[in-house]
This record gives C-alpha cells, sequence and structure tokens, in this order.
C-alpha cells in the first residue's frame, strides 16, 4: 500500500468527483508523460480491469479487518479506478448520476 494520508477532512463528494473525474479526462485529451492516469487509459484494456478488480477486493480484505481508515483509503483507490474506467468506456458522471436518480424511490 503506498503512504497514507495522515489526516482526511471531509469533503463534498459531489464537487471532489468531478473535480477528479474532469482531470482524468483531461489526461486522456492531453496526455502527461509518466502520468499514471494517462498510462491506464491508452494502455492495455486489461491493465485496468485487472487494477479495478484488485482495488475492490483490497476494499473486502479492508473491510474484514474492520480498519475504517484502511477502508477509507482503499476505497478512494477504488473510486479512482472506477472513474478512470467510466473515462475509458465514454460514461459520463452525469450519466451515472441518472441512473442512480432513476433508482431512487
Ligand atoms: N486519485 C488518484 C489516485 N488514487 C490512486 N492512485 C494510484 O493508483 C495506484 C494504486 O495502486 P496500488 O493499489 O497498487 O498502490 P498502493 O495503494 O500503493 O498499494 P496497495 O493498496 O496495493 O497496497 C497507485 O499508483 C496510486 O498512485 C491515483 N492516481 C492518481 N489520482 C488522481 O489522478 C490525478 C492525475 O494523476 P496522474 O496519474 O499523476 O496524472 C491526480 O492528481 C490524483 O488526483
Amino acid at each position: 500500500m503506498g503512504e497514507r494520508t495522515a489526516d482526511v477532512k471531509d469533503a463534498r463528494i459531489g464537487e471532489t468527483l468531478e473535480g477528479l473525474a474532469a482531470t482524468i479526462h483531461d489526461r486522456r485529451t492531453a496526455p502527461v508523460d509518466a502520468s499514471y492516469t494517462a498510462r491506464l487509459l491508452a494502455g492495455n484494456e486489461d491493465e485496468l480491469l485487472k487494477k479495478l478488480a484488485e482495488e475492490a477486493s483490497e476494499v473486502i480484505m479492508a473491510c474484514k479487518d474492520d480498519d475504517h481508515d484502511h477502508i477509507r483509503y482503499e476505497a478512494g483507490d477504488l473510486a479512482y479506478h472506477l472513474l478512470v474506467t467510466l473515462e475509458r468506456y465514454g460514461v459520463t458522471l452525469a450519466e451515472l448520476a441518472g441512473e442512480l436518480e432513476a433508482r431512487r424511490r
């Protein structure tokens, strides 16, 4: 696992996801050298999909340990890799929101 952030403050999830999705989109339209995101977007499709599955497993393992901070950290990795996956396959955050809104009762 990478270095975990020492002090994490609450933030607004909508703004955060939109900002991150915009950065990820930029990495596709204007790739930056040595960008991990750019590599996941343009590289072998299986590298990204394998990573997505790995990150989901890491969330599960952190849950099994009932480790609050570790769950949050791994959920961050999973959310990031999900956003990269959505970008790569052309599903926008607005579409994802629409999908979830359509299920609300
Ligand atoms: N949010 C993220 C983000 N979350 C995770 N990661 C990377 O995803 C990888 C996770 O892989 P691993 O799980 O193997 O790594 P790990 O967490 O170190 O190890 P384990 O959990 O497996 O023990 C690491 O290389 C992280 O750096 C991220 N890389 C980038 N971003 C965002 O994407 C933006 C663009 O970044 P570039 O990729 O540098 O262009 C950044 O400004 C960030 O906002």
